[in-house]
């Protein structure tokens, strides 16, 4: 106690940087206890006032504030260093679940965090909350293009083009509308995608071969992928583009929360070295192409080019005046959002298909599947793909259990929100940030059960149809608690073409190949007992990456004696 009152009294013996040290060490725990302590009574307080206060609409409180230790970095140190899904399951051990929100303070900013279904609902339908606040630390911190070509491209607050009649905004959506969402603009990229990957299955060795699976397949899809959207003059400009690629897909996070690049030198190298490439690739084709490139001309595809998407994004590049290091960031950001998700989903599907510690009877009820959707030239029918039941099954379960996306919108009003019991709301104020963890819905004890939440089950969105008793596809009473594309207005443009390219692919590699499970592997190649798991990585970025792969001997199914 002593100690406490008169520091310098029990110091009074130490030399001076000792003594110095000493009140510094004091004065920080001094600091931490009472944040802590004052962090800790106004939780207890607001608790109270959320949880008992009368059930009136008029009565939406503002969701409790978790208590901290450390002041201005709040709680982003223990969210951000916990293994994915760990934070909140350690949180929800004293903090009652059934408050369906909370507020976190990460790095001096209070940021709301929503897991009930009714509200997370409510928030996505909502019109006015926007991504903007996130689009912006996406393209500067994550992407490295400079504020204010950011400004330039997205055009926030500027008024609607007389010619178009459409604001910046607007027409970015329209152009997501009409090239990625419009069902024959669909068609036509999974066309280029499922040509393009079939020449680079044509052209895999026929021999007996051993491959981590889900690196091998990275490869093979990123090209593909890249060349049906981007072009194919894109991967022979930017040399080493698919490896330097998941190199930056990796460091992808820390870049967004601003982690010093000597934390991940390889990640922000490969990003410049992508970048510096892409810049390359960008003058030429400008100097290649005099006139301005048309969507809609005739050609759904081109080498240059490639799709009416990319087509459609130059002519806006051009028609805002953007330099060519900022298209370059832009257009890695739509590689990123091409395939940082939907490759990673299709590992996963494949590897579960195959994996010999699951249900046995998988893989070859998947293929009397998938063979009903093979054409007598080998190729696969899409629209027969895309509804076949227990595949849809496998991909939504794939996605419930391995997208952990923190869909994020920024408050311009007031926002009041429905919790649960519907008698409650939550008021959240304007200029907030409200983050809707997809991991909380898609990994729900209380809804997913049976088998529970954590374990993978291929049936899991399968039903018994009551007129038929054929099993059948459904998404019924997911609403607010899974929600892999995010929602409302931002939704993700590309998830029909993702399904489509999906599924796609896993057909084509199970028609094309016979695959022997040899074993588990790690991320740095040495073998493991059991199925890879999630990556120890940041969370809250889409499709979580795998710790490790699984190693099959693949043999071309044609060419079996
Ligand atoms: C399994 C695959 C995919 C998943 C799980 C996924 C998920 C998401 C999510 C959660 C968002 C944010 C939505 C929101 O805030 O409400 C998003 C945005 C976006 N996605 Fe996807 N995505 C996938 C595939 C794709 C593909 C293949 C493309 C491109 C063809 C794409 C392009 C985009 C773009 C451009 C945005 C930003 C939209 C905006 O700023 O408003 N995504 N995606």
């Amino acid at each position: 106690m002593a100690l406490l009152i008169f520091p310098s009294a029990a110091i009074s013996g130490l030399p001076l940087p000792l003594s110095a040290l000493f009140v510094l060490f004091l004065f920080v725990t001094v600091i931490l206890l009472a944040t802590y302590l004052y962090t800790t009574l106004r939780y207890r307080l607001s608790l109270r006032r959320y949880t008992l206060g009368p059930a009136r609409p008029t009565t939406a409180s503002p969701p409790p504030q978790i208590p901290y230790t450390i002041p201005f970095i709040g709680n982003a140190y223990s969210l951000l260093i916990s293994p994915p899904g760990v934070f909140w399951k350690q949180l929800f051990r004293w903090h009652p679940r059934a408050t369906g929100a909370c507020t976190l303070l990460l790095g001096g900013r209070p940021t709301h965090f929503i897991y009930s279904p009714h509200a997370v609902q409510a928030l996505l339908k909502a019109r006015g909350p926007t991504r903007d606040s996130l689009n912006l630390d996406v393209a500067q911190k994550g992407l490295g293009i400079a504020s204010r070509d950011v400004q330039t491209y997205y055009g926030f607050g500027e008024p609607a083009d007389p010619a178009t009649g459409l604001t910046p905004t607007q027409q970015q959506e329209k152009m997501n509308h009409d090239f990625l969402l419009r069902g024959e603009r669909v068609n036509e990229l999974t066309a280029e995608f499922t040509r393009a990957l079939a020449e680079l299955v044509a052209a895999e060795p026929c021999c007996d071969q051993d491959v981590g699976l889900c690196a091998w397949l990275a490869r093979g899809m990123f090209r593909a992928s890249t060349e049906a959207v981007m072009g194919r003059a894109i991967l022979d400009v930017v040399e080493g583009l698919v490896d330097d690629f998941w190199e930056f897909d990796r460091g992808f996070m820390n870049m967004l929360y601003d982690l010093p690049s000597w934390f991940m030198p390889k990640s922000y190298q490969a990003r410049a070295k992508i970048l510096d490439g892409m810049e390359k690739w960008h003058a030429m084709l400008q100097e290649k192409s005099n006139d301005r490139p048309d969507p809609e001309g005739g050609v759904g595809w081109d080498p240059l080019f490639g799709s009416r998407a990319n087509r459609a994004k130059h002519r806006y590049f051009e028609a805002r005046g953007l330099s060519l290091r900022a298209r370059a960031g832009l257009d890695l950001g739509f590689i990123f959002g091409l395939s940082s998700n939907a490759i990673p989903a299709t590992g996963w599907m494949l590897m579960h298909i195959l994996n010999p510690e699951g249900d046995k009877t998988l893989l070859r009820r998947v293929m009397e599947e998938v063979e009903t959707a093979k054409r007598e030239d080998g190729t696969v029918d899409i629209p027969t793909l895309i509804s076949l039941p227990l595949l849809q099954s496998v991909f939504h379960e794939v996605l419930r259990l391995y997208v952990d996306v923190w869909v994020t919108r920024e408050l311009k009003d007031d926002l009041i929100l429905p919790l649960d019991d519907e008698k409650k709301q939550v008021f959240l104020k304007k200029n907030g940030i409200v983050v809707a963890p997809s991991s909380l819905g898609h990994r729900d004890e209380a809804r997913w059960l049976n088998p529970p939440s954590e374990a993978f089950y291929a049936e899991r969105f399968l039903r018994t149809h009551p007129e038929t008793g054929k099993a059948v596809f459904s998404l019924d009473g997911t609403t607010g608690k899974f929600y892999p594309f995010g929602g409302g207005k931002s939704i993700c443009p590309g998830r029909v073409f993702a399904k489509q390219e999906v599924l796609g692919s896993v057909a084509m590699m199970l028609l094309a190949f016979e695959f022997d499970v040899v074993g588990f592997v790690d991320e740095q190649g040495r073998s493991k007992k059991h199925f890879p798991t999630l990556r120890n990585t940041f969370s809250g970025s889409g499709v979580m990456p795998t710790d490790g792969d699984i190693r099959v001997k693949m043999r071309r199914r044609d060419t079996k004696a």
